[in-house]
């Protein structure tokens, strides 16, 4: 057992000094038996509810529809949920409502994958009735019991499945890929903000490339926002090396641009990102359109569309390119670094300083004045320097009338 578990063991003991049963489950303890980074440790537990929040001191009540109770512990807070099962769905979502029980095993019983369905006790002992830790040592994702019943009740769960092939490199077990091809179409009764979960997740694994080819080969695709008529284009992101990209911005930018969609604001706002995000992603497929009829950067054009950007794009073009990221990236970045100034901010003159040196009332000739000035100062004609500026900006013999 390490750390991220030791420090929750409190809450697993007094559970049992309670009387209840309680374990560690679900992603924490695949994640563990994978060597890979712990995020959230979550606890399952017999007790129910109101018997968690009736020991517990500080507890939060945050699903309690769905068993859920969060336990403040040394301040961290912790998922502690009922064992359930899910008996009845409707429309293939999750329930409004779950059943409590009282048993381990249902609650497994009830979970995705095998590898998701394993509990750990609190001396590190694994319970593992579907063989999750086999299935975790051959590298295949396969559906606890039967695969159209697991998707019928929760049709996201096909996602999860494509999603955790990029994130892990498993492969799809046999059964569980043909109830996908089967199934995809219960897609339609998820909602979109589930599905741009798992989409981000998907495109940010390590073996996205192989996550498209699924997404292609089970029909999964066409049921996803502004992609339905997209089959060719996004066969082609399974060639490409998506770990160079860096954030989502970057990778909604390449996938924007190899599918060769235009309309780019509907399309974002269909999977409901946040506008923040879509603004992100235009000004770098801006940024793309610029160097791309251009061949290249120029002080200017890394001055109008700014370093972060600019370094996005870049990492975009080399990828579609199949140019060296790493190598282009520091090019860039050598560039940048041999800009007198990046920014307004760098300018060492203010609308303020423009205004007293005319006398003149401030307007849109401020504004004018200032990127006359940028541009002789990344031009190289005047030094980042105010009184060098005012001089170049103010030739000698108007200052001198006027002071006379
Ligand atoms: N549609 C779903 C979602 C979740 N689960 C179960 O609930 C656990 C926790 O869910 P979640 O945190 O969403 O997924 P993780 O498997 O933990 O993956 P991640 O690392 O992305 O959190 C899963 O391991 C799985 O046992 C499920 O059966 N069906
Ligand atoms: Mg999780």
């Amino acid at each position: 057992m390490n750390e991220p578990f030791r420090r929750a063991l409190g809450i697993i003991r007094t559970l049992k000094q309670h009387g209840y049963e309680a374990y560690f489950v679900g992603g924490s303890v695949r994640d563990y038996l994978l060597n890979r980074p712990i995020d959230d440790v979550d606890i399952a537990t017999s007790a129910l509810p109101d018997e968690v929040m009736a020991i517990f001191p500080k507890t939060i009540p945050v699903g309690l529809k769905h068993g859920t109770v969060v336990v403040l512990h040394d301040g961290v807070p912790y998922e502690v949920t009922t064992f359930r099962t899910e008996g009845t769905y409707e429309n293939y979502r999750r329930p409004e409502s779950v059943r409590f029980v009282r048993s381990l095993y249902q609650d497994l019983e009830r979970r995705d994958f095998t590898m998701n369905a394993i509990a750990m006790d609190d001396t590190g002992q694994f319970i593992d009735p579907f063989a999750g830790q086999a299935a975790i040592e051959k590298r295949i994702i396969r559906t606890v019991g039967a695969a159209e019943d697991r998707f019928s009740e929760d049709a996201l769960r096909m996602m999860r499945a494509i999603r955790f092939v990029s994130q892990l490199g498993f492969q799809l077990e046999e059964e569980t890929k043909a109830a996908i091809i089967e199934q995809a179409s219960l897609l339609t009764h998820i909602s979109v903000e589930r599905k741009t979960v798992e989409f981000e997740k998907l495109m940010a694994g390590p073996f996205a490339s192989r996550a498209f080819s699924l997404l292609v080969e089970t029909n999964v695709f066409m049921y996803l926002p502004g992609l339905a008529e997209k089959r060719e284009a996004l066969q082609q992101l399974s060639n490409y090396e998506w770990p160079a990209l860096t954030s989502a911005a970057e990778r909604w930018s390449f996938l924007l641009y190899l599918l060769n969609i235009e309309q780019t604001a509907s399309f974002l706002r269909q999977w409901k990102l946040a506008n923040r995000l879509i603004k992100d992603v235009q000004a770098i497929l801006h940024a793309l359109s610029i160097v791309r009829s251009f061949a290249d950067w120029t002080k200017e054009r890394l001055y109008e569309v700014g370093a972060a950007v600019a370094l996005s794009a870049e990492a975009v073009r080399s990828l579609v390119n199949g140019e060296n990221g790493e190598e282009n990236g520091q090019a860039l970045r050598d560039q940048l670094a041999s800009l007198p100034i990046q920014t307004r901010q760098d300018l060492a003159v203010t609308g303020k300083d423009i205004i007293d040196w005319y006398g003149r009332k401030g307007g849109p000739w401020v504004e004018e004045t200032l990127r006359k000035l940028e541009q002789a100062v990344l031009a190289g004609i005047v030094e980042n320097e105010k009184e060098r500026m005012k001089a170049w900006l103010i030739p000698w013999n108007q200052t001198h009338e006027k002071d006379c």
